[in-house]
């Protein structure tokens, strides 16, 4: 293990981003709001009721402000030191490696297979690695692909070790050609494996087209009559590292789960599958720590698990606090650069407190922080002490929390003291590892209420964070360039809508539910900063409301004539707020190495957002505290680079914004999602009309001197917000918006209209 003599220079520093110029900004920017609210409330006997509606908006805007200011005060993150891990570290610890998929349609397995395969790959001794795959989609066709996947593993690990390839997952390596000046014995290994992995995504999809190779064998026959949700446990050890030899020719261990699934027996998504990952890895190789990551994130550093490495073994830091490593999610695709930008500022922003929210995938967990030990139950040196050691191991309390199957107890408590792991053959523990897949397992056990992945709520990752954070642990944040992994992102349109319509129910969900950042306000041990960053994203959801009324406000006042904002000098404190936001968001955009273009296109898409998707989020949770329905979480569609919209013959690298044909294009189809973009877009347009038209000159002032250019030129701000819509009217297709959609939206405008006008 690691040498923890101190004069040695550290395995890892924290960096700190923090930025007085910035702080400065972003005091500005709240100060602003500030006097705008005073403004206001000097005004309010003047001014009418959309007044009074701007005032509360406002208010929102300067709380979420407030916010963020306080988050992104110290943002900082780790840098490892993998030269000195070498020197240093000679006996490395296991890491048990989980993949999560659901879903052979949505989730193609060749997907799925060049995620294992990169992870079965990386930089560490493969007898400290085990590679754990649970399928809650229980598909034959996905258990095929990953049986050929581990034999070409057995090419695919050698050559990347052999050549140092950086990134493992083949699907990206062989899109880039051969170099002419490579040596002939590379060259030719090189061809060798790129043809095997032809064949095998050849198997993969003549798998996928015709299923009489499920008769093949006995190895199938688990999978006959079973749907995915009703089946019973499958574990299959697909591959077994017999001989423990961790060189560079060998495979680590991998093995194929399914849980237990009974239709009326409730599952819990993916923190359910991890919770049986957990415990099967617990049985069979029980190591200290685990990364996670979904289906879709293939390793693209092959270094990942040594940088890791680096933070948890590293001992002056008080490292044993660190209950887990997060990296950020990247995308391969540029669906997603409003999701960058918000770990890039917001993330590094919570990793300077106590540490970065997890993302649920891309992440290390010690194990015995998952299983539910708080930063009390430490001793000075890091150990467990021995009053928290009694209590746990008193006889019948692991049992009562983990389930009484004697292997699990036993697995538990040798986690949670650390003892090496006796070297048995993991096909042994295949009886059991069924067993505690069953679907009543975990009944009345502490699994999911305090153990492991907690239930509860859609965004599972975020209510585990915060369940492990208030037990005062912290967590580091790394993000190496390259980045350490990828995955992708829908484009904009009905499934972009689906998931974060899920992500804003699930966040509220965490604000309602017994883990929630506004309780236990002084017996947790979570920081107060830390709990504000909760009570910020957990709140997204409700964010809607005032967006909503504020994009439809210039409107109203335009159609009914009365002040929206300030006139004369006092109007300079909005246009310097709006200038000075756009300004500084840019500014955050370029610094990544995004474009102009993409800003733009992120502002939109936020606003798009925050004005559907997270409008039915409050829907959802309303219905579900009603008691009236369940939320049902559905799986994000995901795409390889070859199968992406358009072409194929897109450039394979990070498609460019102003390459990608995408960027900026809102697909559209007649669900309620493309409503409330229409309808602002219609009342917006109306009420640039009624302006152009001089309809004011008719109706009466409201307030002080009534609506004029500026709120005009807010309408045409939010048009520009809301483009996709706009174009949409004229288009035909995916990108147009369908009639009925329409009708209904002209339909609504129309009665906005007569309320504002007629009143
Ligand atoms: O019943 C289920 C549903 C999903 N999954 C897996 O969970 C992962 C994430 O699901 P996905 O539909 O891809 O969700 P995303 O929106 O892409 O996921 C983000 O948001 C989730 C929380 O909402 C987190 O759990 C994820 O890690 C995070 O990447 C995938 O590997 C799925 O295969 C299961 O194993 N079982
Ligand atoms: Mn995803």
């Amino acid at each position: 293990m690691a040498d923890s003599s101190s004069s040695l220079p550290p395995l890892c520093e924290r960096i700190s981003h923090k930025s007085y110029f910035l702080r400065a900004v972003d005091l500005t920017i709240l100060g602003l709001l500030f006097s705008l609210l005073l403004y206001r409330i000097q005004r309010m006997n003047e001014n009418d009721n959309a007044w009074v509606v701007a005032l509360l908006c406002e208010s929102c805007f300067l709380f979420i402000w407030l916010l963020i200011t306080c988050i992104k005060w110290s943002p900082a993150e780790y840098k490892p030191h993998l030269d000195r891990l070498d020197e240093r570290v000679h006996d490395f610890p296991s890491v048990d490696m989980f993949v999560t998929t659901a879903d052979p349609v949505k989730e193609p397995p060749i997907l799925v297979v060049n995620t294992v395969l990169s992870l079965l790959a990386v930089n560490y001794p493969a007898n400290k690695l085990a590679c754990y795959v649970s399928d809650d989609g229980c598909s034959p066709l996905t258990y095929f692909s990953l049986k050929e996947a581990s034999k070409f593993a057995k090419i695919w690990v050698p050559f990347c070790k052999k050549y140092n390839v950086r990134v493992r997952a083949p699907f990206r390596y062989f899109l880039n050609p051969l170099d002419a000046t490579e040596d002939s014995e590379f060259s030719r290994e090189w061809e060798m494996t790129k043809r095997k992995y032809e064949e095998l995504v050849q198997k993969v999809e003549d798998a996928t087209r015709n299923s009489c190779w499920l008769d093949a064998g006995d190895d199938f026959e688990a999978f006959s009559n079973t749907k995915p949700s009703d089946h019973s446990t499958i574990v299959k050890v697909i591959w077994e590292n017999e001989e423990g030899v961790g060189d560079e020719k060998e495979v680590p261990h991998f093995v194929y789960i399914s849980r237990e699934k009974k239709p009326n027996c409730v599952h819990h998504y993916k923190a359910g599958a991890m919770n049986f990952l957990v415990r099967v890895s617990g049985l069979m190789t029980n190591a200290p720590y685990m990364l996670n990551v979904d289906c879709d994130m293939y390793v693209n550093e092959a270094d990942v698990v040594r940088q890791a490495m680096c933070i948890f073994l590293q001992r002056t830091m008080n490292p044993n606090q660190c209950a887990f490593v997060q990296f950020p999610q990247d995308f391969y695709d540029s669906n997603a650069d409003e999701f960058v930008i918000l770990q890039s500022y917001l993330g590094r922003g919570i990793a300077g407190i106590q540490g970065p929210i997890f993302t649920g995938s891309g992440c290390f967990h010690t194990r015995k922080v998952m299983y539910g030990l708080s930063i009390d139950d430490l001793d000075d040196g890091g150990s467990i002490s021995s009053v928290a050691t009694r209590r746990m191991l008193a006889e019948g309390s692991l049992a009562k929390e983990f389930g009484s199957t004697k292997e699990i107890v036993k697995s538990v408590a040798e986690a949670l003291q650390r003892k090496p792991n006796p070297q048995q053959t993991i096909t042994n523990s295949i009886k059991i590892a069924k067993e505690v897949g069953n679907c009543h397992y975990e009944y009345q056990t502490s699994w999911g209420k305090t153990i492991g992945w907690l239930y509860d709520s859609m965004a599972d990752d975020v209510n585990t964070s915060i369940g492990i954070h208030s037990r005062g642990w912290t967590s580091s944040y790394v993000s190496p360039d390259p980045p350490a992994f990828l995955g992708c992102m829908p484009p904009m349109g009905p499934v972009a809508m689906v998931q974060w319509r899920r992500w804003g129910t699930g966040m509220l969900e965490v604000f309602f539910n017994r883990q929630s950042p506004l309780m236990g306000l002084f017996h947790q041990k979570i920081r107060f900063r830390q709990r504000l960053a909760y009570i910020s994203i957990s709140m997204w959801g409700l964010r809607s409301i005032p967006e909503l009324f504020y994009c439809l406000l210039p409107a109203y006042c335009l159609l009914h004539n009365s002040a929206l904002f300030p006139k004369g000098l006092c109007l300079g404190v909005i246009v310097t707020l709006v200038g000075m936001h756009c300004l500084y968001t840019l500014w955050e955009f370029m610094r990544v190495g995004f474009s102009v273009q993409s800003w733009y296109v992120s502002q939109s898409i936020w606003r798009i957002k925050a004005t559907s998707c997270w409008l039915f989020s409050i829907l959802d949770i309303t219905l579900k505290l009603l008691g009236i329905s369940k939320v049902v979480l559905i799986v994000t569609q995901k795409t390889t680079p070859e199968s992406r919209s358009g072409s194929g013959d897109e450039p394979p690298q990070r498609i460019d914004d102003d390459l990608n044909p995408s960027s900026g294009k809102l697909e559209i189809d007649g669900s309620l999602y493309f409503l409330p973009g229409t309808f602002i877009v219609l009342v917006n347009l109306a009420a640039i009309a009624g302006y152009g038209v001089g309809l004011q000159q008719w109706s009466c002032k409201h307030g002080t001197g009534g609506s004029g250019l500026a709120e005009a030129c807010m309408c045409v701000l939010v048009v520009m917000l809301f483009l996709p819509f706009l174009t949409g009217l004229f288009k035909k297709g995916k990108y147009g918006i369908p009639l009925y959609t329409l009708c209904k939206a002209v339909f609504l405008t129309a009665l906005f209209v007569v309320f504002s006008v007629g009143k």
